[in-house]
């Protein structure tokens, strides 16, 4: 598990992350979403001790990863995909981590490295210098690099970052597999979309504070607007609110109503009761997109050319 407390981290003009506190469970993909400049990066740097907290603390498996026995074998880390040296190939960069992390051939054999550049589609480019590698590739060289020594934690900044349509749908296969295997997956990103189909849960920050920590499978189901037409609406909603608690509704185009709170089926109850013929009567999902922006709206450092200071 990653517990963040109170997390700060404060350059001289600008408070990258503020009080920031929230929990990341094993068995799952938590999804870690932020507009640009919210603080994702400074905050994942601190989990895995590049950066030190101005106050606060980052725990992976309840202690700051300084303390861990074997760093590398307990959080697989992928931060930056030009971090891996050019002049190397795949594999020659990984045997060069294998000892640098001390665990010795035994361990993290060839045998090892191989199975990892299978595991992230390299299998036939392990050979090959990674300075002549597309992003994507590099991403996927990064991510076998996280999963070297077989860690329980991963952390992966952008890691869909460069790679196509068939990538990212890879990449999502993979994470769900890892999740599902026990381990605890933070990946952050900028776009809802990317996370739709890949995270259980997301953590959304804006300006380095939490905005919101959402189960996603709980977002779908919750606030779906119905659209709504009816021949007599005043009475349809008063019969309605008499029904349930908390309805709300809003004009949209024409004279069709946009009602908040209950359900297609209780509202075509109370048409019923009160005789009025239902013309129209449809469920309008939001997509996590559109909360997801409304929930970052006040957030967005730079929007159409223009930064917004903080
Ligand atoms: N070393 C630093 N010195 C000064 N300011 C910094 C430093 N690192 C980050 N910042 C500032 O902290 C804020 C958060 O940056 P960070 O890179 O963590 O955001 P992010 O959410 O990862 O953004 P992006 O999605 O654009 O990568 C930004 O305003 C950034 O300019």
């Amino acid at each position: 598990m990653i517990e963040v407390r109170d997390l700060t981290r404060v350059y001289r003009a600008t408070t990258a992350v503020e009080d920031l506190s929230f929990r990341v469970q094993p068995g799952t993909v938590t999804g870690f979403l932020g507009p640009n400049g919210a603080g994702k990066s400074t905050t994942m740097r601190m989990m895995v001790g590049l950066e030190r907290p101005t106050r606060g603390w980052a725990h992976i498996d309840g202690r700051p990863i300084a303390e861990l026995a074997s760093p590398l074998r307990e959080v697989g880390v992928l931060l930056d995909a030009d971090a891996c040296p050019a002049g190397m190939t795949a594999r020659g960069h990984l045997r060069w981590l294998a000892r640098a992390a001390g665990v010795g051939t035994g361990r993290i054999g060839t045998g090892r490295i191989g199975t990892v550049l299978e595991r992230v589609g390299l299998g036939g480019a392990g050979d090959r210098r990674i300075g002549t590698m597309s992003l994507g590739m590099r991403q996927r060289v990064g991510l076998a690099a996280a999963l070297l020594a077989d860690p329980a934690t991963l952390i992966l900044d952008e890691p869909v970052n460069g790679l196509d349509p068939d990538g990212v749908r890879w990449l999502r296969g993979l994470l769900r597999d890892l999740a599902a295997e026990g381990r605890t997956v933070l990946l952050s990103s900028h776009l809802m979309s990317e996370m739709e189909q890949t995270a259980d849960r997301v953590v959304v920050i804006g300006r380095g504070r939490l905005v919101a920590e959402l189960d996603l499978a709980d977002m779908r189901r919750a606030a779906v607007p119905v659209r709504l037409r009816t021949v007599d609406p005043d009475r349809v909603l008063a019969e309605l609110r008499d029904r349930v608690a908390s309805v709300a509704t809003r004009a949209v185009d024409g004279d069709a109503l946009e009602v908040v709170g209950a359900t297609p089926d209780e509202i075509g109850v109370a048409a019923h009761a009160v005789g009025s013929a239902v013309l129209e009567l449809a469920p309008r999902a939001r997509s996590l997109e559109e909360i997801y922006l409304q929930l970052t709206d006040d957030a967005v450092d730079y929007r159409a050319g223009t930064e917004v200071s903080r």
